[in-house]
Formats: structure tokens, sequence, C-alpha cells
């Protein structure tokens, strides 16, 4: 006798699959102090400039959940300290299972460029190399009068770590800077550019909660459903 699948308890329909799980990509935003990390991560992910925001301690994490070619994905922004005292406890904990870098400077100032060796060199240190997408972040060219590293030297640096340039504005994020990639939202344009490379490359890793297994406690927030803030409990 045939037996039908609303017959058999334990045969799997439709109805009795699991929902489809949602692939997450884990992507770590770094940069120095001040270079606008939060600020970028939270126009993404809230959709707006935050109102104020202090000194990242350990990791804030924020996420995302988007559409891309018909498949939900949740884009996992770690928005990680850019001063030392407030990462060094931290650093092992997110440099775990990354699919993609994003290296911010602040193109009003030179010294968050000049450091930008040092932060693909730690990324080399926890062996994230090039087979990781990379991209390179100029923020803050909303202040046109104020800007210190030109994008030709941008470019170059860019070029020589075979990373994609985008100069942007977390602040007006519509402000057209002189980078290679033009667009009515660059903040927007960078994340989904790196979230459509990833989803091309298709990564095994699906839904889990952050770094489960790390003792993370809740620390400073700028607002927003779309935000959480994790800090080290020792810090
Ligand atoms: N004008 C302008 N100011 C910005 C922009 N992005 C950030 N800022 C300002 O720059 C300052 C630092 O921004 P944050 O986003 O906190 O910098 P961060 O890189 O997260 O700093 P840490 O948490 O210390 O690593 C804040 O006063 C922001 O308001 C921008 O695109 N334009």
């Amino acid at each position: 006798m045939a037996v039908s699948g609303s017959d058999f308890p334990g045969s799997l329909t439709n109805a009795a699959l699991p929902p489809p799980r949602t692939r997450i990509f884990k992507i770590i935003v770094i940069g120095d102090s001040g270079v606008g990390k939060t600020c970028l991560t939270y126009r993404f992910c809230a959709g707006r400039f935050p109102d104020k925001t202090e000194a990242t301690i350990g990791v804030d994490f924020r996420e995302r959940l988007v559409e891309i070619d018909g498949e939900k994905i949740k884009i996992q922004l770690w928005d990680t300290a850019g001063q030392e005292r407030f990462r060094k406890s931290m650093v092992q904990h997110y440099y775990r299972n990354v699919h993609a870098v994003v290296f911010v400077y602040d193109l009003t100032n030179a010294a968050s460029f000049r450091s930008l060796p040092a932060w693909i060199e730690e990324c080399k240190q926890h062996s994230l190399g090039t087979e990781v997408p990379r991209i390179l972040v100029g923020n803050k060219c909303d202040l046109q009068d104020s800007v210190q590293v030109g994008t030709d030297v941008a470019q170059q640096f860019a070029d020589s770590h075979s990373m994609p340039l985008f100069e942007t504005s977390a602040k007006d994020p519509n402000s057209q800077g002189g980078g290679n990639h033009r667009d009515s939202d660059h903040v927007e344009a960078i994340f989904m550019t790196v979230a459509h490379k990833l989803k091309s490359q298709k990564p095994l890793v699906l839904s889990q909660p952050p770094e489960s297994s790390v003792s993370l406690s809740m620390g400073k927030d700028v607002g927003g459903d779309a935000s959480r803030s994790w800090g080290c409990g020792s810090c």
C-alpha cells in the first residue's frame, strides 16, 4: 500500500521541513580610532548617522538582513575598537570565522592612512590573507576642505594590495568622493558589494549566534534595534 506524506508522521513533506537557515556573512571593520567605523556600520544597519558615538570598547556587533538574488542573508558587521587599550583582550575573538575585512581610514587624517599597513599585518597574523575579500574605505569625504589623503595615493595603495577603494561619508553618504565607485548611497553600496561577492563565493558557515562560546558582556550602544554592543567583561 502506498503511504502518502500526510499519512506518515515521520515523512519529510514541505510542511515538515525546517525553514531554510539564513546564511550569515561576518565582516570585520578595522582601522584607527576615530576614522568612523561605528558611524559607517550604524549607517548601514540602522539607516542613519548616529546622534553621538563613544570610543568602541572591545567590539560592537550590528547586523542587517538583506535579500540578494532571492536569498535572505544576514550581514553581520563587527565594529572593532581602534584604540589599542580597548582591543587587546578581544582581538582573537573577532578574527575568528571572518568572511571579509573592511579597512577604514579617515581621509582628513593622514596618520590613519599611514596605519593601514599595520592593520593589514594584524590581519595576516590572524591568518586572514588575500584569500579573504578585503576592501578599503576612505571615510569623511564630506569634509572636502580638510582632505589630507588624495584619491591618487589611496588608489595606488589599494591597487598594490588588490583591494577596491571606496571614498565615502557616513555622515552624508550621498556626497561624492573622488574614488572610483560612485553611487547614490555609497555606504549601502560598499557593504552590499561585499555581500554580493561573498554570496558568489558561497561560504559554508550557517546561521549561529555570534561567538556563542565566548563570554561577552553587554557594553555601550549607540542605539537602534539593529545594533547590539558587546564589551569584554574584563575591560
Ligand atoms: N564629518 C564626518 N564626521 C564623521 C564621519 N564619520 C564619523 N564621523 C565622526 O568621527 C568621530 C569618530 O567616529 P566613530 O564612528 O566613533 O569612530 P570609530 O572609528 O568607531 O572610533 P573607535 O570606536 O575609537 O575605534 C565622531 O565624532 C563622528 O561623528 C563622517 O563621515 N563625516
